[in-house]
């Protein structure tokens, strides 16, 4: 199956992710506080990208059933995902509010979020795009699985609580995502399915990107700013 193929193809960049220094350094604890400030403000940004994508989805489908998926996550993301934000603007001891107040799309983050635009907006099927989002969840359940496995996060440490948000809520999204993209696989060409793997597997090396973003503050260097 499609979902299987992709899951175990993307276990050594997940491995990977793991082994960067954004990871590492939220397990540790000892990630420079600047670093999360950056990831807050580009993943707010990113998120909010992300919902809206969802309601772009909802236009394309005829399945009442995956339009009530895509209204439930649309919710879930506008308010569920700041509870893991809040996690980490309390660890550097700032409002959340304030951190995310100014920031854009940092390079890394802007070509990952334009990687589902285009295929939201080139592809009728939802499934090519719904490939290229699907490891947002899957990725972060991964480290998540990870992180809890290998250490032991005293009750105090100031990040015990992001991984283990996203070892608990993001089965739903990812069982859903991983059936339309199954689902559509079944009727589509070689070439096709070639096209939904290519697109999971990009975004998978755009969310260890993502993290090296936020680890290294990644900016635009040209010169004048960017709208
Ligand atoms: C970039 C990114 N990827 C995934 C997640 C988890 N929903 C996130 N918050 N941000």
């Amino acid at each position: 199956m499609l979902s299987e193929i992709l899951k175990k193809e993307t276990e050594p960049m997940i491995e990977a992710i793991y082994s960067d220094a954004f990871i590492q350094g939220l397990i540790r604890g000892d990630i420079d506080d600047a670093a999360v400030a950056h990831y807050l403000r580009a993943d707010s940004l990113y998120l909010d990208e992300f919902a809206k994508l969802y309601a772009l989805l909802i236009s394309k489908t005829e399945s009442k059933e995956t339009v009530r998926f895509l209204m439930g996550q649309m919710a879930f993301l506008m308010d569920g995902e700041s509870e893991a934000h809040e996690v980490l603007a309390h660890a550097i001891n700032r409002s959340y509010a304030d951190i995310i107040k100014d920031g854009e799309w940092y390079p890394s983050a802007d070509h990952y979020i334009k990687h589902m635009y285009f295929n939201a907006f080139t592809r009728e099927h939802i499934a090519y795009a719904i490939s290229a989002m699907a490891p947002c969840p899957y990725v972060y359940r991964r480290i998540a699985d990870m992180a809890l496995a290998r250490h032991t996060f005293e009750t105090d440490h100031p990040y015990r609580k992001w991984f283990e948000f996203y070892v608990n809520d993001m089965d739903d999204t990812i069982n859903v995502m991983f059936d339309i993209m199954d689902d559509a696989a079944r009727s589509m060409t070689e070439k096709e399915i070639d096209v939904l793997k290519k697109n999971y597997i990009e975004s998978t090396e755009h969310e260890r990107r993502f993290f090296n973003m936020a680890a290294t503050k990644e900016e635009w260097t040209g010169v004048g700013t960017h709208a």
